[in-house]
């Protein structure tokens, strides 16, 4: 982090806690039509998104899709050049950082390195002039809820990596924030503390369920831990958004298909809906399959059945149900899993399967039955076509 962005951020923490014009009650988000340009390139194009007071939306998407962007113009460290941004019923696109009643945390911990632990929790705080026995009980109870307590006369060159990331938390939230804003807050930390740090997380909003949170992340396992929603941008624009499971198990796009997760997809066409079942039938090259129905489509249409690698099932004899024939290409062992590469008739890519250790694991070359239940399927409109 540059120095410039370092005393912008710190800025953001002192005024927050010095409250010069704050937000009216109510911690609901709202990015309406935002629009962010670097010069003449536009880098979030139209964003509209709301992230309700409590809620943890994750924003994910491939690197310079614009994320952290959004990020900081909801932190006030850039300015739009069109749309509004409000937090509760306040329009804050014109507010200063200071302002915003927002809390903070980057990648690269961005502590204060000459301070203390209590004094970079006591930063904001100090920043405003608050009587010191506050600060002492905000402090201690920040602290606390990160598990730090007892490290707060350490200077950050003494603490791990997951240490210092835990006060930056703290840091932020002394301030009693109505927004955390959380940018790619672990990928600093290694895999195993990662893991950690996201049940931390998962705990501390437990204890602040009234804290609307945005978290900027590539992980799509933090993501889908966390979050309640998932919101996923593409070249500066919203390419899909919904609660993390819907998200999950019904892509509305073959981009956040292939995006959240591992994704199969197969080219089929509909052949109608299947009487008296929320499900449809769809052609595959000379059989046909079934999927979850989709409202929108009808018969005749091209589309792309798409269905998780662990949600086929495999199998050697012939079910005649729901299943597509295949030769095993390649398996691996992974200790827990056996992951599979199907070579499956008709389809341009190869289907992968992702299955509990097989007591009998199939050889290349050996053809395959991978069977999966018609709910598991999701029909997907094909751009292409
Ligand atoms: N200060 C700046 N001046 C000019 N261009 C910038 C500036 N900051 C970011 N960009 C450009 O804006 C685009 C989006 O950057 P941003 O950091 O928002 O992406 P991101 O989705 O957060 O990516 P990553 O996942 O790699 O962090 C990138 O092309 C980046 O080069």
């Amino acid at each position: 982090m540059t120095a410039a962005s370092l005393s912008m951020q710190a800025d953001a923490q002192a005024g927050a806690a010095t409250q010069v014009a704050a937000p009216a009650a109510g911690s609901r988000v709202g990015f309406d039509e935002v629009t962010i340009a670097y010069g003449a390139s536009t880098i979030v194009d139209r964003l509209t998104l709301d992230i309700d007071p409590g809620e943890i939306l994750a924003l994910i998407g491939p690197s310079g899709s614009g994320k952290t962007t959004a990020l900081r113009a909801l932190a006030g460290f850039v300015r739009p050049v069109a749309g509004r941004l409000t937090i509760g019923d306040t329009d804050v696109t014109r507010l200063p950082p200071y302002a915003r009643g927002i809390g903070m945390v980057v990648q690269n911990y961005a502590l204060f390195p000459h301070m203390k632990v209590e004094e970079n929790v006591a930063f904001g705080l100090d920043a405003r002039g608050t009587a010191r026995d506050i600060v002492r009980e905000r402090v201690a109870s920040s602290l606390r809820m990160v598990g730090m307590l007892d490290f707060m006369g350490r200077y950050p060159r003494q603490l791990s990596g997951g240490q210092q990331q835990r006060v930056a938390i703290a840091r932020a939230l002394a301030i009693r924030p109505r927004v955390l804003l959380l940018d790619e807050p672990l990928s600093a930390l290694d895999a195993q503390i990662r893991r950690t740090m996201v049940e931390e997380l998962a705990k501390l909003h437990r204890e602040l369920p009234g804290l609307t949170v945005l978290y900027v992340t590539h992980d799509q396992a933090e993501a889908l831990t966390l979050a309640d929603r998932i919101a996923i941008m593409r070249g500066g624009r919203l390419a899909a958004h919904a609660p993390s499971n819907a998200l999950y198990r019904r892509p509305p796009n073959r981009f956040a298909a292939e995006f959240l997760g591992r994704a199969n997809l197969l080219d089929v066409s509909v052949a109608g809906h299947e009487q008296g079942t929320p499900f449809m039938r769809v052609r595959f090259g000379a059989g046909t399959l079934l999927a979850a129905a989709h409202p929108q489509m009808e018969a005749g249409a091209k589309a792309l059945l798409c269905v998780r690698p662990h949600d086929l099932v495999l199998r050697r004899d012939e079910i005649h149900c729901n299943a597509v024939t295949g030769t095993v290409q390649a398996i691996q062992w992974q200790g827990d899993l056996h992951a599979l590469t199907v070579e499956v008739g008709g389809n341009a890519s190869p289907v992968r399967v992702v299955s509990a250790p097989l007591r009998e694991p199939p050889a290349p070359g050996t053809t395959v039955e991978l069977y999966f239940a018609a709910e598991d399927a999701t029909l997907i409109a094909d751009e292409a076509a």
